[in-house]
């Protein structure tokens, strides 16, 4: 099912391949493949910006990388962000990594093996990512388990695991190994409170310690995303992980919906915001290009995004509440994990519907590069906003709203 550069790829009985673009695995790909080459370039150009005045580089992967993604049938793909070079300041460049999956047995497998299915299948790529000297690595939303949450039936949260619990021990062990910062994003039983579920990334540094941990700070409420059935808001505001590498911070799925959310992480400091989703194409689709990138432009940081793959179909049908037809799936998780930088430059996306690894190469000094150049935080007036919500917070809050006197006047 794997389409080559420029083939469309072709599923059973020849159709094109289910979750793919005509058959293309992006829009890049379909774009390249049915563009001539100067047309191709200048609609690379609108649709991902230059950095540094030129299109966006690739990078070449060590051949143990690009057998692997063979061997495993995985989207890899890479490239590199520049950026001027200073008098004062060395380079600071970073290799960072995001991988996006589909699961790996049906959701009626006992759920040892789902979760045991699903280390299996990401190990490799996590391999390929230290093969490749990836120095931050980031996992996609609740990576352990399908996104159960649609179903609102309670025995998922048996997939919810403590911070030190068998993933983090699993992908510490790696951390180590290949010297590598790991973000993951899991389903959270907070054992000394209660039990209480939460939705939660933990990071855990390049010599295999969990340097701490992030939880999700916005819960869906749209759709079949009903997780607010299974977690509350988080409770850790928007902690930046210092890191060997550079400063993260981790914007869980539908915070990426809230501009403030990603302003916050900006404040803290962040050089690098991840932000591991699950979201389907009929729901999300149109956003997920845009608010990725425009957060890394008005917050001079780079973004790193990732979707899982695939269709999950649950045992059980549910409803999405709206009247329609029961079902028994979300619909297609569209993958299309990139990166964006805060010059408005982006990547292309990885698949739409194979699992991948994309890397890229950044170099940090961009972020301060680009406050100097458009001096978005110089100019913000958050005086001026900081008052206005602490009035919006009041309950005798009125909305200033200056009436034409002649709207009700005219004949
Ligand atoms: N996982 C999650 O928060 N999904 C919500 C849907 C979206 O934000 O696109």
């Amino acid at each position: 099912m794997a389409s080559s550069n420029g083939k469309p790829a072709q599923g059973e009985e020849g159709k094109a391949a289910e979750g793919s673009i005509g058959g293309y695995e992006s829009l890049h790909r379909l774009l390249e493949a049915n563009l001539s080459p100067e047309l191709f370039q200048e609609a690379s150009r609108l649709l991902l910006g230059l950095n540094c005045a030129r299109p966006l580089e690739t990078i070449s992967l060590p051949e143990a990388t690009t057998t692997i993604a063979e061997t495993h049938n995985f989207d890899v793909q890479a490239f590199c962000f520049s950026a001027d070079k200073e008098f004062l300041r060395q380079p600071r460049v970073v290799r960072v990594g995001l991988i996006q999956n589909s699961i790996a047995v049906p959701t009626t497998c006992h759920f040892a093996d789902q979760k045991k299915a699903i280390m299996d299948k990401i190990k490799p790529i996590i391999d390929a990512a230290g093969a490749s000297g990836v120095n931050i690595l980031c996992l996609q939303e609740a990576w352990t388990m399908p996104f159960a949450f649609c179903t609102r039936e309670k025995r998922w949260c048996e997939f919810a695991e403590p911070v030190d619990g068998e993933s983090t021990q699993f992908l510490q062990e790696l951390a180590q190994k290949y010297n590598m910062v790991i973000v993951s994003p899991i389903l959270e039983r907070d054992v000394n409170h209660g039990e209480t579920i939460w939705n939660t990334a933990v990071v855990i540094g390049n010599s295999g310690n969990i340097i701490g941990i992030h939880r999700k700070n916005h819960i869906p409420r749209v759709g079949d995303f009903n997780e607010s059935t299974y977690y509350m808001e988080g409770n850790t505001g928007h902690p930046v992980f210092e890191t060997a590498y550079g400063k993260i911070g981790v914007n869980i799925c539908y915070g990426r919906h809230h501009p403030l959310n990603w302003l916050a992480f900006g404040l803290n400091g962040a050089e690098i915001v991840f932000n591991p989703s699950a979201t389907v194409g009929e729901l999300s689709e149109p956003m997920w290009p845009i608010e990725a990138r425009n957060a890394a432009i008005a917050n001079s940081y780079f973004v790193g995004s990732i979707n899982r793959v695939g269709t999950e179909v649950f045992p059980n049908p549910f409803t999405s509440g709206d009247g329609k037809p029961q079902h028994a799936d979300f619909g297609h998780f569209y993958g299309s994990s990139h990166f964006s930088a805060p010059d408005a430059s982006c990547t292309p996306s990885l698949s739409r519907y194979r699992d991948g690894l994309i890397i890229s190469d950044m170099d940090l000094n961009l972020c301060r590069q680009l406050k100097d150049k458009w001096a978005f935080r110089m100019t913000a007036r958050y005086d001026m906003y900081a008052s206005l919500l602490s009035e919006y917070l009041k309950p005798g809050f009125k909305p200033q709203v200056i009436v034409d006197p002649l709207i009700n006047k005219r004949a």
